[in-house]
């Protein structure tokens, strides 16, 4: 964080919130200079949810100058998890279909789906308007649809079957095409839906601004699937790209790129389990301005904020929380 950035953050301050006493006493100094402990208004305050520590910090962006905000919640238990997730997630839909009709949602894979189960259950079934829902994927295995690994299958299964958003309105991939194939669609898909004003252009960037994009991270720091190390990471001119060899099963893919990711609004990471705790570490502690960024230390939004959902065992090496 910047001097001047830290400094800001010190005199927003309520007395309030320095009256309460500060998390901060429990992480350890390295954290606790990129971290401050600011945020008290967290999206289970209202409720008794057993929210444990939650952080905030700011710090320049990577690129343009711009602010990129992050926020690291830590929770207790992974049900308290899923109920911030779900709050957070309702309060974001109701900002974008008050403001402009629609919410632009891009799922990616993995134990993100289950963390998102609450949606729909009351109360936050009923909550949310799901008709203003347009739902997409931040990258997805190139398989069929009805196919184990498919990420379209686990969401359909483990949410959006379960709650109204017209069909017409759910963005699959093309699993008739090979991957570079699924990939051109799909790009051409989301600059159709950016023509008809369901999606909105970042004005920072000229990229596509998702109104919320959710995400998991490896335990190697990749996001969707751009992974460590893979020529794709840099991909800067695509919206949407392929791999074919993947790390982590099943090799072909298609994912969002960088440039996307960064033009979110708002970013969840949801990020658990002490398999993550080394690339957490790094994520947060490393220099932004390293050579050898993980794919999570990319991410960088520039206009946006940018919120770990996280439990203890993630964030293990960080504290003795
Ligand atoms: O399709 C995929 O494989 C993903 O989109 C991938 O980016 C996933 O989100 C992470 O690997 C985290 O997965 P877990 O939360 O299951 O560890």
């Amino acid at each position: 964080m910047s001097t001047s950035a830290a400094a800001a953050s010190s005199t927003s301050l309520s007395s309030a919130s320095r009256r309460r006493s500060s998390p901060a006493s429990r992480v350890p100094a390295t954290i606790r200079r990129s971290l401050t402990p600011q945020i008290l208004s967290s999206p289970s305050s209202s409720s008794r949810s057993p929210l444990v520590p939650v952080y905030a910090t700011s710090s320049p962006a990577a690129a343009g100058g711009a602010t990129s905000r992050k926020k690291l919640l830590i929770f207790d238990a992974e049900e308290y998890l899923a109920e911030s997730l779900a709050k957070y997630t309702v309060r974001l839909s109701e900002k974008s279909t008050a403001e402009r009709g629609a919410f632009t949602v891009a799922l990616s894979g993995g134990s993100l789906i289950k963390a998102l189960r609450k949606l729909a259950e009351p109360p936050y079934l009923e909550a949310v308007d799901w008709s203003k829902w347009h739902v997409f994927w931040a990258d997805e295995r190139v398989v069929l649809k009805d196919h184990a690994d498919s990420n379209y299958k686990l969401a359909m299964d483990g949410l959006l079957s379960k709650v109204p958003i017209p069909a017409s309105q759910i963005y699959a991939i093309n699993d008739a095409l090979s991957a570079e194939g699924a990939a051109d669609d799909y790009e051409t898909c989301l600059k159709q839906l950016v023509t008809n004003g369901v999606i909105t252009m970042s004005q920072a960037t000229g990229f596509p601004k998702f109104d919320l994009m959710l995400l998991g991270m490896g335990p190697d720091g990749h996001v969707a699937s751009l992974f460590p190390g893979h020529p794709v990471v840099n991909e800067n001119q695509k919206w949407v790209s392929y791999i074919k060899d993947s790390p982590k099963p099943p090799p072909e893919r298609i994912t969002f790129t960088f440039p996307v990711v960064n033009s979110s609004a708002q970013i969840a990471l949801v990020v658990t389990g002490a398999g993550k705790a080394g690339a957490v570490h790094k994520a947060l502690t490393n220099k932004q301005s390293s050579s050898d960024l993980l794919p999570v230390e990319m991410v960088s939004l520039q206009d946006g904020v940018l919120t770990w959902f996280t439990d203890k065992p993630a964030v293990s090496m960080l504290s003795r929380i």
